[in-house]
């Protein structure tokens, strides 16, 4: 059975944080495939509401640092923090329910539900209710409410109906977002949120991805430079493994181990 009422229940992990505590903190994390060190002694800390970039060219390690940030693999050496807890070596599921989410593209979308059958999915999974019950429990206010009022954060009313795979890629990104909102999270880690995207729907997204992020910590990994210094409050620049800067947008493109390294001179000028 659901763990109260969908619509009204707050945010369930560990504690508050105490002020000045970083939500996510990394301390002198590595990360080693065989003999090679991907990560090599990582030390982040991001504020609770923070949005932050990671930048860094192909190979750095971007990709690997989420999935230890989510659980999807275990550090080599190190630690990582979130809300005052370690999480390092705890299931992705856990990491998910202590209010940690990352959106996967739009893998998680099912294709052949319609909008609005997804989100009651998730709202649903969010509060553990066996899919079992789902056609029953699917008329329950307070599941519906809570789908309706995704729903329209991501501005999908008049899609409700649609079968999600008939819809553009972009608004299927926006019916991920609401999908990771279900969990109510405190961090939402967002791998290229803008991949495939034409300009257009990339402006369309980052407004949306600011709008919906309001109140909650965001760390994003993107190519996209303008939506970079668009969304990021600070920047970090990972290379090799290694963060070689992290300050505001401003302080990273003045950076001169940043232009050298990754940014190339059309960016810094
Ligand atoms: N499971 C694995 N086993 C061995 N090597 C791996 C594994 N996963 C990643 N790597 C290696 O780790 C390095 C970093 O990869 P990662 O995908 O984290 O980089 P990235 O910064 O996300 O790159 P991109 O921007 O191209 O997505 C690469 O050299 C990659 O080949």
């Amino acid at each position: 059975m659901p763990d109260g009422d969908p619509g009204s229940t707050p945010w369930a992990g560990p504690g508050p944080v105490a002020a000045g505590e970083p939500l996510l903190a990394l301390r002198g994390l590595h990360k080693a495939f065989g003999e090679t060190e991907v990560i090599r002694g990582v030390d982040l800390a991001l504020q609770p509401g923070e949005r932050h970039a990671l930048i860094g060219p192909n190979g750095a390690g971007k990709s690997t640092l989420f999935h230890l940030i989510s659980g999807q693999l275990r550090p080599s050496a190190g630690e990582i923090r979130f809300a005052g807890q370690r999480i390092d070596g705890w299931a992705p599921e856990r990491i998910n329910r202590a209010g940690l989410a990352r959106s996967f593209q739009i893998t998680n979308v099912f294709p052949r539900l319609t909008v609005l059958e997804n989100l009651r999915i998730a709202v649903m999974q969010r509060h553990r209710v066996q899919y079992s019950f789902w056609r029953r429990l699917a008329s329950l206010a307070p599941v519906r409410r809570r789908s309706e009022e995704l729903l329209e954060r991501v501005r999908l009313q008049a899609r409700a109906g649609s079968l999600a795979g008939e819809m553009s890629y972009s608004e299927q990104r926006s019916l991920e977002l609401a999908m990771t909102l279900a969990s109510e999270p405190r961090l939402i880690l967002l791998d290229e949120p803008m991949a495939g995207m034409s300009r257009e729907e990339t402006a369309y997204t980052g407004a949306l991805i600011r709008e919906v992020a309001d109140g909650r910590a965001l760390l994003l990994v993107e190519h996209d430079m303008d939506v970079v210094f668009a969304l990021g409050e600070r920047v970090s620049v990972l290379v090799y493994g290694q963060l070689v800067a992290t300050g505001t947008p401003e302080e990273i493109r003045r950076h001169p181990g940043v232009r050298e390294a990754y940014l190339g001179e059309e960016a810094a000028a």
